[in-house]
């Protein structure tokens, strides 16, 4: 596409330079830069995208997108007030609208939207149909594996990675939509078919400061949804939304889209009841005026689970599936990486690694634990560094209180001290909890210390990290894997004491 042809849509423009050149694909990382591309430069929390200008060029950028006039060049510039926003539709421009040749199904929610896109997949896979997924456990095309840093892609890697996902003939796109997405414009220019909520509990405030803050950068996925840029086309959207939690009226206020809820304790269009959480899965009943009913059995436990499953059945029945074979296919879900996974090698207590890196979801891995623990609930927890602050003291304390022994130990320290975040997290713990909680800084010690004191009978927590496998100290990325030193621990126990 022609430079001045493709930024023709665009308003606050001011071009700089000669020529009109051919531009194949938007990119905002100098290093990725192949001859014909139009270069970003973001101003980012890290560095400024403009300093890389040069370095793009001579990797062949064909001309540069930037907030400041640069001096002369030998590309054209294009000036704008926000590059960040502008390149979201620049790059929905280039790939010629990809989010319109697929239905995006975006999940938002401070808990849950992992576990909820894997389910919503794995019910519209069962049925026939092609998907593609994007979050925080990676990028999948079909069969096709791609790794990702962020839950949610930047905006141009976004519009490439849709694009790919319509080339392959997936009928869907599942994807996590954080709220530093919205708030930073990532997903502008997709038009979502279903906005689906999970919750809205503390995180995140380092980044946006209040709770306020945080839940309206998560309801511009409601108030916008059925927007599109071309006018071709206008759909029809759905916003799925969990009608236990308080944020789901404020959501349903902001959008003209049709709403639809579910939920466990008040009046929903699809209802759970009937519940029955047990150590190997939750049953329960649905019941909706709407979609009929069904009895259904997971794998998985927690309640917060049976959430996840009313969320995916939800979307699943919506777009036309049966609630008899959507629940069908969520008794084929084994587990979700990372999420209350168990560790078996033997050993005659439980270990469980899971994600729950948030005061709610601690407390609910906790609350699940706790109705089928037989003896003691032992929790190796930490927090990440150069994250929200206030979280730490909340979750030390939940774990004390929940739990029967607490090891506080490190997450990702990032480029925080180590010890200074477990002294945040031990104010959260009163006093005369002295006895049941202590300190070790080294992860890996962490867990080697439970698995030790564990008789059998016994639960262990690791919490915190569920998939990741890696440790970030200061701004070194090391391999670490939860479920791998916990499975070594409890190996050299076993041969220890044959
Ligand atoms: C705060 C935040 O949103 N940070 C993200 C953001 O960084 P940034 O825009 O500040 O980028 P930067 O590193 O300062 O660089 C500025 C620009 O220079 C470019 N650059 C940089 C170096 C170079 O040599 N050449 C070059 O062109 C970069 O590509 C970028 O365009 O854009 C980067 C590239 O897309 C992201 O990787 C980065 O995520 C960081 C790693 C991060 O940790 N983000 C967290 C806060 C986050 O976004 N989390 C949510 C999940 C939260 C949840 O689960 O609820 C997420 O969606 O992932
Ligand atoms: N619906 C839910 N409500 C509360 N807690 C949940 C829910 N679903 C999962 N959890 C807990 O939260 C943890 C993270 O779950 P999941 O990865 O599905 O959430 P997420 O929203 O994708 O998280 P992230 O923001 O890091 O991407 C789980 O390990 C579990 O402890
Ligand atoms: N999506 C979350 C992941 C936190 C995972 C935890 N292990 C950490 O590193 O803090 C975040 O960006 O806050
Ligand atoms: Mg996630």
């Amino acid at each position: 596409m022609k430079l001045l042809e493709l930024i023709q849509p665009l308003v606050n423009v001011q071009i700089i330079g000669e020529g009109n050149p051919d531009i194949l694909r938007v990119m905002a990382d100098s290093r990725s830069v192949q001859p014909g591309d139009l270069f970003v430069a973001i101003r980012g929390f890290t560095v400024d995208g403009h300093q890389f200008i040069e370095q793009a060029i001579q990797r062949g950028a064909a001309a540069v997108l930037v907030e400041e006039v640069q001096g002369e060049l030998t590309v054209p510039q294009i000036v704008v007030p926000d590059t960040r926003r502008y390149s979201a539709i620049l790059a929905t421009l280039v790939y010629n609208h990809p989010g319109e040749r697929i239905s995006v199904i975006g999940v938002t929610g401070t808990n849950g939207k992992t576990t909820t896109t894997q389910l919503i997949a794995r019910i519209l896979e069962t049925v026939g149909w092609k998907v593609g997924v994007i979050g925080t456990i990676g990028i999948r095309i079909g069969h096709q594996q791609l790794e990702t840093s962020n839950t949610t892609p930047d905006a141009v890697s976004l519009q490439k990675i849709l694009f790919d996902m319509a080339a392959a003939d997936c009928r869907y796109a599942i994807m996590e939509v954080s709220s530093h997405a919205l708030e930073e414009g990532r997903v502008a220019g997709i038009p979502y078919h279903m906005a689906v909520f999970t919750n809205l509990t503390q995180d995140h405030l380092d980044y946006h400061q209040t709770m306020e803050a945080y839940r309206a950068a998560k309801g511009k996925l409601f108030s916008r949804l059925g927007n599109t840029f071309s006018s071709s086309r206008l759909q029809s959207a759905y916003a799925i939304l969990n009608a236990d939690d308080a944020s789901s009226e404020i959501y349903a206020r902001d959008t003209v889209q049709e709403v639809i809820t579910y939920g466990i304790e008040k009046n929903a269009d699809i209802r759970a009841t009937h519940l029955r959480i047990l150590p190997e899965g939750a049953r329960f009943r649905v019941e909706s005026s709407i979609f009929g009913h069904s009895e259904v059995v997971l794998s998985i436990t927690g309640r917060f689970n049976v959430y996840n499953a009313l969320a995916a059945l939800t979307v699943a029945c919506v777009e036309g599936v049966s609630l008899e074979e959507a629940a069908q296919a969520l008794s084929s879900v084994a587990g979700v990486p990372g999420r209350l996974e168990p560790v078996v090698a033997g050993q005659p207590f439980t270990v469980l690694v899971d994600y729950a890196h948030t005061p709610d979801s601690l407390e609910n891995a906790l609350s699940t634990i706790q109705e089928f623990a037989q003896k003691r609930i032992i929790t190796v927890v930490g927090c990440g560094g150069d994250r929200d602050r206030t979280k730490r003291p909340l979750m030390a304390g939940i774990a004390v209180q929940k739990g029967d022994y607490t090891i506080l130990t490190s997450d990702n320290p990032r480029t925080e001290d180590p010890e200074s975040i477990l002294d945040d997290m031990e104010r959260g713990i009163p006093k005369e909890e002295r006895q049941s909680y202590e300190r070790v800084v080294d992860r890996r010690t962490a867990i080697e210390r439970a698995v030790a004191m564990a008789e059998a009978g016994d639960v262990i927590l690791i919490a915190g990290k569920g998939h990741e496998d890696y440790q970030i100290l200061g701004r070194k990325k090391i391999h670490f894997d939860d479920r791998e030193v916990a499975r070594e621990a409890i190996q050299r126990l076993l041969e220890t004491r044959e």
